[in-house]
């Protein structure tokens, strides 16, 4: 009888969310194969207490864990904490910055991204990624009486909510707050909600999934200064205090529509004779101009001109390509990151990449897109590992379903937040309908439709829709017939299309 061909070594780059999937997935389908994970982070971050909400709809805590928590659990798991310096995919090795060097037959790039910053090397511009800069920054708002947030995404809607005790001013390229996530009709509902409350109830709500400092001190380690951690996922800012050093709860002023145009430090700014803008709850009728001395000033894009104790660039991230893969060949997409096939093949042979450095470039389903989400990088890591392993034994695997409807689930400003499909009407153009339900304070239902049929969704409160609406955009029923009972809240939408 013919010995059991090995099909490995395989090796994953990346203790995030994609890589320890992946690692996880390829160790269960090749109990007798080595698998290498390798990490420049001191800890990992582990997929726990998993549910499958409906059929695409998933939720998940996460939590960092010791690499040996991992290894206990897979035998077969070996975990490397050293950063990755060069990969020579034409002899199918790693080289690493312990001076080890590895060789695999099949290797997952799962390295994820970081903050895409508005002004790289700016010691006042803090962005916030993995650990190590989330408490940064909760040490720097200890002790600033305000800060100025730039970007208008998913880091922006979290700060705003969560930071008191510090004045806000939040910078916006947009007409209205979330462009990421919703159109102007949700941004009003979640506007209202941020100007009005206080901090007692979204406390009462909190569940603190990070042991940070546990799972660092079990592991023994630090991160290095010029390594990448893990990216933040839900409910990351759970356990930081981030709390100013004033009294009040919220103090937020929103600038619509501008840009930062320049920072000034200090003394730079005082010899240009500019008058920076009191924030708006010191302005008086007569009085405007700020009098306070401030660390930085910035200039924004609409002129005006505000002092600040720091800056947040929560302007989105770029791919973790560089520098360990640079003098590859690899095909790269428009954002920056590896080029993807249908069976997460990067452009390289025997070279496979999941996660936040990773763009899809496979055909989508039309009512799929990539979001570099927490989600898509376990989803994107566990199927890679399975193409990975089909590859190995010589097959190619479908699709997995998870890629068949984009969907999201989370919480911004207390409220569950649901998307599904092209909520926002992406690509979609203007033949498209809108369909609302909305009550102030409680819930905003959207719905995208086109020719009858439903593509997408926002839901935003505890609406109780998501099961009936994924399944209505995933069976692309004609439900032209229905018209606005489709949203009417007498009619039990769940009985309808059972
Ligand atoms: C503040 C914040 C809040 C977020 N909130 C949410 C949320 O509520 N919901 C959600 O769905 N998503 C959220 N996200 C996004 C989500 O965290 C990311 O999409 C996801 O974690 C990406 O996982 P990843 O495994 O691809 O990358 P990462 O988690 O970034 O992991 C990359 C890994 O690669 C390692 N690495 C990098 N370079 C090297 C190298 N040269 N050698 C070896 N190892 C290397 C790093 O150490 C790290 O372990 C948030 C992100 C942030 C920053
Ligand atoms: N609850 C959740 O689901 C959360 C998810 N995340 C994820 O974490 C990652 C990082 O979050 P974040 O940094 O907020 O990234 P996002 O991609 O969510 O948002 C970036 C925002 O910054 C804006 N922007 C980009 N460049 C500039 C600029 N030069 N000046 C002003 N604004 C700019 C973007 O506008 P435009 O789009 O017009 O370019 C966008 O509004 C994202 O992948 C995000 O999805 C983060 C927190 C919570």
């Amino acid at each position: 009888m013919e010995a059991a061909r090995s099909v490995g070594p395989f090796v994953v780059v990346g203790g995030g969310i994609a890589g320890v999937t992946c690692a996880e997935q390829l160790a269960v389908n090749f109990p007798a194969e080595d698998i290498l994970l390798i990490t420049a982070s001191p800890v990992i971050k582990a997929v726990t207490n998993f549910k499958q909400v409906s059929k695409v709809l998933e939720e998940f805590d996460v939590e960092e864990q010791p690499s040996t928590v991992l290894e206990n659990r897979f035998p077969n798991i070996k975990v490397i904490e050293s950063a990755v310096k060069q990969l020579k995919s034409e002899e199918h090795c790693i080289f690493m910055e312990d001076g080890h060097r590895h060789v695999y037959k099949k290797l997952c790039l799962c390295a994820g991204a970081k903050p895409k910053l508005i002004c790289e090397g700016n010691p006042y511009v803090l962005g916030i990624r993995d650990t190590d800069s989330a408490q940064e920054f909760q040490k720097q708002l200890k002790k600033a009486k305000r800060i100025m947030i730039v970007g208008n995404g998913g880091i922006a809607l979290e700060l705003v909510y969560e930071i008191q005790g510090c004045e806000v001013i939040w910078a916006i390229k947009d007409k209205a707050i979330g462009n990421t996530f919703f159109d102007a009709g949700a941004a009003e509902f979640l506007t209202s909600k941020l100007m009005s409350e206080k901090s007692e109830a979204k406390i009462a709500h909190r569940r603190t999934i990070y042991t940070i400092e546990g799972a660092r001190k079990e592991s023994g380690s630090k991160a290095r200064a010029d390594n990448v951690g893990s990216a933040l996922g839900p409910d990351w800012h759970g356990g930081l205090d981030l709390k100013g050093p004033e009294e009040f709860s919220h103090s937020i002023h929103i600038e619509t529509r501008c840009e930062v145009k320049k920072i000034y430090l200090q003394e730079e700014f005082k010899i240009t004779k500019k008058k920076p803008l009191a924030f708006p709850k010191h302005q008086d009728k007569s009085v405007t101009v700020d009098k306070e001395m401030w660390p930085v000033y910035v200039e924004l894009t609409n002129g005006t001109i505000y002092g600040c104790d720091f800056l947040v660039s929560a302007t989105g991230v770029t791919p973790n390509v560089h520098p360990f893969l640079h003098g590859n060949n690899f095909d790269l997409a428009e954002d920056g990151g590896l080029k993807v096939d249908d069976q997460m093949r990067t452009s390289l042979p025997d070279v496979y990449a999941a996660g936040d450095i990773c763009t899809a470039c496979w055909q989508p389903s039309p009512v799929w897109q990539q979001m570099r989400l927490w989600t898509q990088a376990r989803q994107m890591g566990w199927y890679a590992a399975k193409c990975m392993a089909a590859a190995s034994l010589g097959h190619s695997i479908d699709m997995d379903f998870s890629f068949e409807l984009f969907a999201h689930v989370t919480k911004f400003f207390n409220y569950k937040v649901v998307l599904l499909g092209k909520y926002n009407a992406q690509g979609l153009g203007s033949d498209h309908e809108l369909m609302l339900r909305c009550t102030r304070g409680q819930e905003y239902v959207k719905v995208v439709m086109q020719n009858g049929r439903m593509m997408g969704a926002v839901l935003i409160g505890e609406t109780d829709l998501e099961e009936t609406f994924e399944n209505l955009i995933l069976n692309q029923m004609d439900l032209s017939s229905y018209g606005e009972d489709l949203l009417d809240p007498n009619i039990d939408i769940e009985d309808y299309f059972d």
